[in-house]
């Protein structure tokens, strides 16, 4: 449960990018301190910032010129990938079709997943079978979001072996059979500017996503500057926004995380509302278990929490197939 937090923090990664390959790294007073921060910010927040992530910022903002670019195009033009279940819930959604707790959410977006090849997972895996839709235009989509998704997932595993040690066990806790072969998502997300109504306050058609939390390990979210939108709830049901940092990610524990953790970290619910004059863009990528593992609280975290197990054993492609199934109704 996340505490009564007013802010995010934010955390220099430097050292934990520095010496994460080294078999040394928990005995390294640098990463320890970054470790110390994962640490606090997961069990308070669920939510932190990351600087000195070793990602080049200029691939930071490219990746969100290209996809203003993608959703400036006409209707017509975006609806040449929309979409399908036969296409494993791959391509583009206009605004309005992607749903949370029952209501329309007020961005159109393009989903993309690792590749789902026919009968990899059996039945577990056929709803998410499908090769990603690649828009025509713009043209260089494919190649950049293909390098970022590999820096992402670079970057990440790198973040989750810090995290293993912030939760005492081994950096090599999420490898192997449980994230050693992540599955990930690529989520594109605009959101259109929503009118205020004069004064009325927020109404439910304003929200640019419903209050929900992330399905898997960790998320990093590199949103638009200048446009204060994201809000994470604490404790006390406040909202505390997320407002861009240039230059870093937003980073939040995901589902699976939280029954590893055995309830240590927690998916903290979060929402987005975009209530400035401009188009908002938001390119999240999700760091996910592998497709087929079964998810339950790990021993030395159970131990740690009284010993009684808090959640459920779940399987991370179930997980995640009836999250894609309800948000599209089709
Ligand atoms: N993979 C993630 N987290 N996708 C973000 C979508 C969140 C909203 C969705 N309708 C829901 O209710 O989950
Ligand atoms: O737009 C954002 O800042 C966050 C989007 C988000 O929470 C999600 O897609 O899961
Ligand atoms: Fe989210």
């Amino acid at each position: 449960m996340a505490t009564d937090f007013k802010s995010i923090p934010l955390i220099d990664i430097s050292p934990l990018i520095a010496k994460c390959g080294d078999p040394l790294m928990d005995k390294d007073p640098g990463v320890a301190e970054v470790v110390r921060q994962l640490d606090r910010a997961c069990r308070e927040a669920g939510f932190f910032y990351v600087k000195g992530h070793g990602i080049p910022d200029s691939l930071i903002r490219e990746v969100r010129t290209v996809s203003h670019k993608f959703f400036g195009l006409p209707y017509e033009e975006k609806l040449k990938i929309k979409l399908t279940p036969a296409a494993g819930y791959r391509g583009y959604q206009r605004v309005g079709e992607n749903i949370t707790k029952g209501v329309p959410d007020m961005h159109e977006a393009i989903d993309f997943y690792r590749e789902v090849k026919q009968g990899m997972y059996r039945d577990l895996g056929r709803t998410m079978e499908g090769c990603n839709l690649w828009p025509c235009d713009p043209p260089n989509m494919k190649t950049l979001m293909e390098e970022y998704i590999d820096r992402c997932t670079d970057l990440s595993r790198k973040i989750i072996r810090g995290i293993a040690l912030a939760l005492g066990g081994s950096p090599e806790e999420f490898e192997g059979e449980r994230a050693g072969d992540p599955f990930w998502v690529l989520r594109i997300i605009g959101y259109p500017r929503v009118p205020t109504a004069n004064g009325h306050g927020t109404s439910d058609n304003d929200i640019g996503c419903g209050a929900h939390t992330d399905y898997g390990i960790l998320t990093l979210v590199n949103q638009d500057d200048g446009i204060t939108a994201l809000q994470v709830k604490n404790s006390s049901g406040e909202w505390i926004s997320a407002p861009p940092v240039p230059g870093t990610f937003v980073c939040n524990i995901g589902d699976m995380l939280k029954i590893w953790s055995n309830g240590v970290y927690d998916s903290t619910l979060h929402r987005v509302i975009n209530n400035s004059p401009k188009y908002r863009v938001c390119v999240a990528f999700f760091y996910e278990p592998n497709f087929d593992v079964g998810v339950e609280p790990l021993d030395f975290c159970v131990k740690r929490t009284g010993g009684a197990k808090k959640f459920e054993r779940a399987v991370y492609g179930e997980h995640l197939v009836t999250k894609v199934t309800t948000n599209f109704v089709m």
